[in-house]
């Protein structure tokens, strides 16, 4: 079984996530993708310098995160302009590490994608299960962990689906607003609820 691992920025992927390796599954994690495919010498980068100019790269060759970051997550056009360079490349890194851990074996593989409704990966999924948070939390949360002002962090969340959205489209859903044991409460249930104990299923 593939299972698409989603939900909004700030809304709890990395930790369900951890929770899944933990139980003993593949977990194969777009945002690491994301940066793997970025590392110097790659095409990708050599693209996104071509895009948006060397004041994204740093003087060691590596991407400047922040300040892309800054650029796309407040410009709509810049956004999809990098979605454009960069997707094609996660996707088919992805698809080979969910192959690899196929070929070795795994039964059930998990895909961590935060833009997996936005992408064109949601037909690879079999099971969809949504990481949901209020937007008090997930504001919250973002700011904290990130260091963002209140209107740096509402530019990120605005760049993504509405969490209601994929709340609809999802198979099951865990609400991230108590503690991290009340969290894997839930996600034990779902696991469970899909025939699945541990990551040999
Ligand atoms: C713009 C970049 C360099 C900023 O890097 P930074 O280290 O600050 O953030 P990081 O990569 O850890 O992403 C944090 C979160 O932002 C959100 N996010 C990232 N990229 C996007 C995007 N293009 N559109 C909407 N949300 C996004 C995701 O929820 C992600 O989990 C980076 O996010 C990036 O390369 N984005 C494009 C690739 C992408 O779409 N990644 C999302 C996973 S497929
Ligand atoms: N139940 C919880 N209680 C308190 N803090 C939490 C809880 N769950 C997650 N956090 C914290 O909230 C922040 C966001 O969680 P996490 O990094 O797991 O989200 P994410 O969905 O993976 O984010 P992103 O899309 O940006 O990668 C982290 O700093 C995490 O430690």
């Amino acid at each position: 079984m593939i299972i698409g691992l989603t939900g909004s920025i700030a809304s709890g992927k990395s930790t369900v996530s951890k929770m899944l390796t933990d139980l003993g599954y593949p977990v194969v994690d777009a945002d690491l993708v994301a940066r793997q495919v970025v590392e110097p010498g790659k095409e990708t980068l050599a693209e996104i310098r071509n895009l948006f100019g060397s004041k994204v790269i740093l003087p060691d060759g590596t991407l400047d995160r922040p300040k892309l970051g800054k650029l796309i997550f407040n410009d709509p056009v810049s956004r999809q302009q990098l979605n454009n360079i960069i997707h094609p490349a996660i996707r088919k890194e992805i698809l080979r590490q969910r192959d690899a851990f196929l070929a070795q074996g795994h039964k059930t593989v998990v895909l961590d994608i935060p833009l997996l409704f936005e992408s064109k990966l949601l037909n690879f999924a079999e099971k969809i299960l949504v990481v949901s948070v209020s937007e008090e939390n997930q504001l919250l949360r973002l700011m904290k962990r990130n260091g963002l002002t209140e209107q740096e962090a509402l530019a990120r969340i605005g760049s993504q689906l509405p969490m209601a959205v994929k709340e609809a489209g999802a198979d099951a859903v865990v609400f991230n607003n108590g503690t991290i044991e009340e969290t894997k409460q839930q996600l034990v249930q779902v696991l469970s609820d899909w025939g699945l104990k541990n990551g040999n299923d």
